[in-house]
């Protein structure tokens, strides 16, 4: 289905949340929205939701406003817990299919599916309350996915679960957008996202700071990175390439962004010329890195030499091309 947020704004009091927040997500597609803490991502999704009003702006589905009737075909995953403790797991989910206009057969039939596809299927007859917190995020899921909804906003569905659950919702996830399915979830686990989601949205202080397809964006961005294992004595042979830049020393294993027109195999001779080297291969920057890049834009427009404030930036978005 496809959906737009169009110019949407919001305040709590005086406090901006949102400032003008626009993007559309066709069908099918998996979308990461990134930000750091109190970017106003939890209140976009509410305002998708329909739990806020947005005090300007719409979301649309296929041009025409969103309402209660097409809501009801949405799956919503908040970040605080909705679950009644007391209640039964099987029954939780069969409820919350009812509050999504199913059947109680179907409901019920449905629960028994969802359960099962994330692990919760000997759960049935167990209180809620006498779950894990995993276990407690891994129903609050099912109760998001009962009514196999169009569109499924998540807030932080990965945060709590254990390595297994998370490659099991990613494919859960990965096989509801392959059928059709808007995905949008809000996730600080960037190398997660960066596995997952073909798209990705990026928000800072209320403003998009990026969008568009991961590999366009990390194509298009600062560019080719060297990845040295290299034993020198300090960094001084890289004085004799202007324009590469240390983006990150971890352990072993320096990055350098090569600056276009520079030949990085010259950049590994000048490494290999001052030490051993003992492992090396070329990278496009990470999702996190992009993630400080963009933020790090938004917030201080000089850094990218330039005293226009671009709200996306100066990379590629969406899936036509340059905006
Ligand atoms: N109920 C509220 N009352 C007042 N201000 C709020 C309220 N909820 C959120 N805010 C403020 O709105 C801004 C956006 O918050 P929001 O929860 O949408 O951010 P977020 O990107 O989801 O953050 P996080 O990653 O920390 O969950 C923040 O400045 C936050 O302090």
């Amino acid at each position: 289905m496809a959906l737009e947020v169009r110019d949407v704004a919001y305040a709590y009091g005086d406090r901006v949340a949102l400032d003008g927040v626009g993007f559309e997500i066709a069908p099918g597609v998996l979308t990461g929205l990134l930000g750091p803490n109190g970017a106003g991502k939890t209140t976009l999704m509410r305002i998708m939701l329909g739990v806020l009003s947005p005090d300007r702006g719409e979301v649309l589905v296929h041009g025409a406003p969103v309402d209660s009737e097409v809501r009801q075909h949405w799956g919503y995953m908040p970040q605080e817990r909705g679950l009644y403790p007391g209640m039964q797991v099987g029954d939780q989910v069969v409820y919350f299919g009812r509050l999504h206009g199913l059947s109680r057969a179907e409901a019920t039939d449905r629960a028994y599916r969802v359960l099962a596809e994330l692990g919760l299927e000997d759960r049935w007859d167990q209180r809620t309350d006498k779950l894990s917190g995993g276990l407690q995020q891994r129903l609050q899921l099912a109760t998001a996915l009962v009514h196999e909804p169009d569109v499924v906003v998540l807030d932080e569905p990965f945060a709590g679960l254990d390595p297994v659950a998370v490659a099991e919702l990613s494919d859960s996830l990965r096989e509801r957008a392959r059928t059709g399915c808007t995905v949008l979830f809000s996730s600080h686990q960037l190398d997660l996202v960066q596995n997952l989601c073909e798209d990705i949205l990026m928000v800072d202080a209320g403003r998009i700071v990026l969008r568009g397809p991961l590999s366009s964006l990390r194509a298009a961005s600062t560019g080719v990175q060297l990845r040295l294992d290299v034993h020198a004595p300090d960094r001084r042979w890289l004085e004799g390439f202007p324009g590469a830049v240390v983006v990150s020393e971890e352990a072993d294993e320096v990055r350098i962004a090569i600056p276009p027109g520079t030949d990085p195999l010259r950049v590994l001779d000048g490494a290999r010329a001052a030490g051993r080297v003992d492992d090396f291969g070329l990278d496009l920057p990470s999702l996190s890195q992009l993630f400080l890049e963009a933020v790090g834009r938004a917030r201080d427009p000089a850094r990218d030499g330039s005293d226009q404030v671009d709200p996306v930036g100066p990379v590629q978005t969406g899936r036509g091309g340059p905006r």
